[in-house]
């Protein structure tokens, strides 16, 4: 992923600071960081914020996206709804490379209510350091779009 890719990033209130760290963290990689909030923590809910950096990936506009909520679960799960996201939620550094290398994952998830905030942005890393290794993936990966038609 080269420099200068836009990378959409969102939260509901759960996951402010951490996201905040993860908006710096990205930024200082060289990465341009698309964040739509929200930018206070008032009680909020993530479906509409997951749908929102959905549509910022799947329209093209941002080639990637972050995130989170108290779990990673409810904020993924309103994304995968959105045609042509594939997000998975990580709390490793090796589901986070895998996504990618095999899952060709376009987002990515994560709890801040379940990982501190060092091992998450070590998972950011992975996400964006991998790339996608196609082949016999791939097929699968298009199995997956298959589904959604
Ligand atoms: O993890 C989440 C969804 O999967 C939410 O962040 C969580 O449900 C919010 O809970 P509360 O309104 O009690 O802060």
């Amino acid at each position: 992923m080269s420099a200068k890719t836009r990378i959409v990033l969102s939260s509901d209130h759960a996951a402010l600071d951490l996201r905040a760290a993860i908006a710096a963290h990205v930024s200082a990689k060289g990465y341009e960081v698309v964040d739509i909030g929200p930018t206070t923590t008032e009680s909020t809910h993530y479906p509409k914020h997951g749908e929102a950096a959905a549509q910022k990936v799947a329209s093209g506009d941002c080639a990637l996206g972050i995130i989170l909520c108290g779990t990673g679960q409810g904020i993924m799960m309103a994304a995968n709804k959105v045609k042509g996201i594939r997000c998975g939620v990580c709390m490793d550094t090796f589901s986070a490379r895998m996504i990618r290398q095999h899952n060709d994952a376009n987002m990515l998830s994560i709890g801040a209510r379940v990982v501190g905030d060092m091992l998450a942005l070590d998972i950011v890393d992975a996400f964006l350091d991998a790339t996608f290794e196609g082949g016999r993936h791939g097929t699968r990966v298009d199995m997956i779009k298959a589904i959604e038609g």
